[in-house]
């Protein structure tokens, strides 16, 4: 048996831009996922997911090593969910060319799903490390970044970046510009809060907006360059330690993803309350759609501010997690 976490991640700049290959720069959470994963003695799946709800259910998935479900959920609602997992192991059993390895995993997690803060990509790479593991086989964090990678890519219809899952294998910040995958060294102290408004948004079908917006309109396809533009500004001013110059940058970022239609009220809501609060900056992170957003403030006043406005449900710091993908002992 075997236990690995993984982290969650908050984007200072760039996303849905890293898609179409502009740069992106997200960061490492003190938020894990974490997966046990133990050898079965037939070639099936159990997964024991307790924070994952479909429609009411409590989801415990049997399925065997073609992923056949074995419970009594729409078939849809269950690849949606299970999808990421089920996918992780076939990963697994690709690594240590075990294709017949039967698992029980369990996953318990503290990053909210869909809201932004990268949680798909936390199961997945945490799951690869752990099932290799057990498969007594041990892969460098690159690796499972890769393969990782091709899980969100196959389970979001061929529409990801590596952004998510490099940052997490790896930890700490990291800059993500196509298939350029690196760790930024030497970051000053980022004071990141973090407001929840307890819902979540659809990636896949946000993704899928932005490629369409940018496909009608050339103003659309400018409006992710520009994304790319702040990026390559804010990471002068990463180097820098400038942290005013990173909120008014994130603002900015946060401008513009609302443009593209990713947005919604209560993150604008969040957005709003953080600048009131005197965060040096804010925005939506992740997909958006619902979730999470992101302001810097070394201060109270950005926490006092989300916690009297309607619609976020939690406020939470968080601090960068320097420590990627790992073996729990
Ligand atoms: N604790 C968990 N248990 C089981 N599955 C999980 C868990 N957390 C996340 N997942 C999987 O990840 C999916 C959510 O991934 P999605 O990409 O939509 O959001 P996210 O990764 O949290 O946010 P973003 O991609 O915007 O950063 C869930 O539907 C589920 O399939
Ligand atoms: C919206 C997106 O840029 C980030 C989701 O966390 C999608 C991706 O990079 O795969
Ligand atoms: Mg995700």
């Amino acid at each position: 048996m075997v236990t690995s976490s993984a982290p969650g991640k908050v984007y200072l700049f760039g996303e849905h831009a890293v898609v179409y290959g502009e740069p992106a720069v997200p960061c490492a959470i003190e938020r894990r996922a974490r997966i046990t994963a133990e050898r079965r003695g037939d070639d099936r799946l159990r997964v024991n997911a307790t924070d994952l709800t479909l429609d009411g259910f409590t989801v415990e998935y049997d399925g065997d090593a073609t992923g056949t479900p074995d419970v009594d959920v729409a078939e849809p609602l269950l690849e949606e969910g299970m999808g990421y997992v089920n996918e992780a192991i076939e990963q697994a059993r690709d690594a240590a060319d075990a294709p017949d390895a039967g698992f029980d995993v369990t996953i318990e997690s503290s990053i909210p799903l869909g809201a932004g803060l990268g949680s798909s990509a936390a199961v997945v790479t945490a799951a690869i490390d752990a099932a290799t593991r057990e498969l007594g086989v041990e892969l460098d964090a690159a690796e499972i970044a890769d393969r990782a990678y091709h899980v969100e890519y196959e389970v979001q219809d061929g529409q990801a970046s590596r952004a998510d899952t490099f940052c997490s294998a790896m930890g700490g910040a990291v800059r993500v510009e196509s298939d350029d995958c690196r760790r930024i060294d030497d970051v000053p102290n980022l004071p990141f809060v973090i407001g929840y408004d307890g819902g979540s948004g659809d990636t896949g079908a946000l993704v899928a907006g932005v490629r369409d917006l940018r496909e009608e309109y050339d103003f659309a396809a400018d409006t992710v360059g520009a994304i790319g533009d702040i990026v390559r500004q804010g990471e002068q001013a990463l180097e820098a330690g400038d942290l005013e110059e990173l909120g008014e940058l994130m603002d900015f970022n946060h401008g513009l993803l609302s443009a593209l239609g990713v947005s919604s009220r209560t993150l604008d809501a969040m957005v709003w309350a953080a600048r009131e609060g005197d965060a040096l900056g804010a925005k939506l992170t992740g997909a958006g759609g619902g979730g999470c957003i992101v302001a810097l403030d070394p201060d109270d006043g950005t926490e006092t501010a989300l916690r009297y406005t309607q619609g976020c449900e939690s406020v939470f710091r968080a601090e960068l997690d320097t420590e990627g993908v790992r073996v729990e002992s």
